[in-house]
């Protein structure tokens, strides 16, 4: 695993997540597999990984909706049960079915009424930006606006921990930014937030820790920057004049990746450095040479890729 350091609180607060050494399988299927960690209050949480690396079941676990064959999961230290019983939990799940033949206004009081610390419906509504479909049937309802309702209902109450499974799947544009202004509140009032992603630039921009699952495994555990680094590679783009060799190119050292397009060549290096002096080594004269880090997209294919390059 890739190992760094994280925003953690200090060891001596109770950690809002805790998993130790947890494991679930499904027959001969691992999908999670000894993953240890430690969630705190603040923290902003990306749960990042390529399709069945166990990012669903992990939140299952969490939420006590499936129990580990081995390990333990707590919330709050006590366990996953007590902490949903005592409204500290808010979740908004992939297809958490919504009842059909209520209104929108009357799920989201239904809600209300359920949670320990509610807030106003009128409140939680405004807040999921749904009061123009308060009065529309739930089973009536656009992809986006069941998951603006999925959000409302995750809401209705004062949780100390949000976990949401893909959430603005579905949203559009404005629907998605207004989403994750409203959370980053929700954070900066001491919430912890855990979400599931697959869009990685959401991921960049909202958490500060990200974790990268692959295999049930907890491959990288840091901050956006962190895994970007830990990825080790850099892009370098460059054009050429005149006839590319496009062999001599395909040589260079450190290459992990290239595509040369019309006059433009784009590498991805583990050592810039050295690609860059071998390239100038074979007397050409790049133009308009630009040398970056990875995004925190390139950096997750790169550290899931490595691993199955390990595994296989
Ligand atoms: N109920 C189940 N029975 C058998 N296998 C399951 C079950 N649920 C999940 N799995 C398997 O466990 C693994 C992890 O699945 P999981 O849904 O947790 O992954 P995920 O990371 O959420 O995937 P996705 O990004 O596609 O939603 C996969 O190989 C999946 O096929």
């Amino acid at each position: 695993m890739v190992t760094m350091t994280t925003t953690a609180a200090p060891a001596a607060t109770t950690p809002v997540v805790g998993f130790d050494q947890v494991t679930k399988t499904y027959g001969s299927v691992r999908a999670v597999d000894g993953i240890s960690l430690r969630l705190h209050p603040g923290e902003t949480v990306a749960l990042l990984g390529p399709n069945g690396a166990g990012k669903s079941t992990t939140l299952d676990l969490l939420l006590g909706l499936k129990h580990p064959d081995g390990g333990t999961v707590s919330l709050f230290g006590g366990t996953p049960r007590e902490a949903i019983a005592d409204g500290r939990v808010g979740a908004m799940l992939q297809s958490g079915g919504l009842m059909d033949e209520v209104t929108v206004a009357e799920l989201v009081k239904l809600a209300c009424s359920l949670h320990p610390r509610p807030y106003k419906p009128a409140e939680v509504m405004a807040r999921a930006a749904i009061e123009q479909i308060a009065d529309r049937k739930v089973n009536k309802l656009s992809g986006g606006q069941a998951q603006r309702v999925r959000f409302a209902l995750a809401t209705a109450g004062d949780s100390d921990l949000i976990i949401l499974d893909e959430p603005t799947t579905g949203m559009d544009v404005s629907a998605r930014q207004a989403f994750w202004a409203t959370m980053r509140e929700q954070a900066d009032q001491g919430r912890t937030v855990l979400f599931a992603t697959h869009y990685l630039e959401e991921a960049d921009a909202i958490a500060d820790r990200v974790l990268v699952l692959h295999r049930g495994r907890l491959l990288a555990d840091g901050t956006a920057a962190e895994i970007k680094a830990k990825a080790g590679a850099r892009r370098v783009a460059f054009d050429l004049e005149g006839d590319i060799d496009g062999a001599a190119l395909r040589a260079l050292p450190f290459l992990t990746s290239i595509d040369i397009s019309g006059q433009t060549v784009r590498i991805q290096s583990s050592d810039a450095d050295a690609t860059v002096h071998a390239l100038y080594g074979l007397g050409v004269y790049p133009r308009n040479l630009e040398v970056a880090g990875l995004g925190l997209e390139q950096a997750f294919v790169a550290i899931t890729e490595a691993e199955e390059a390990k595994q296989s």
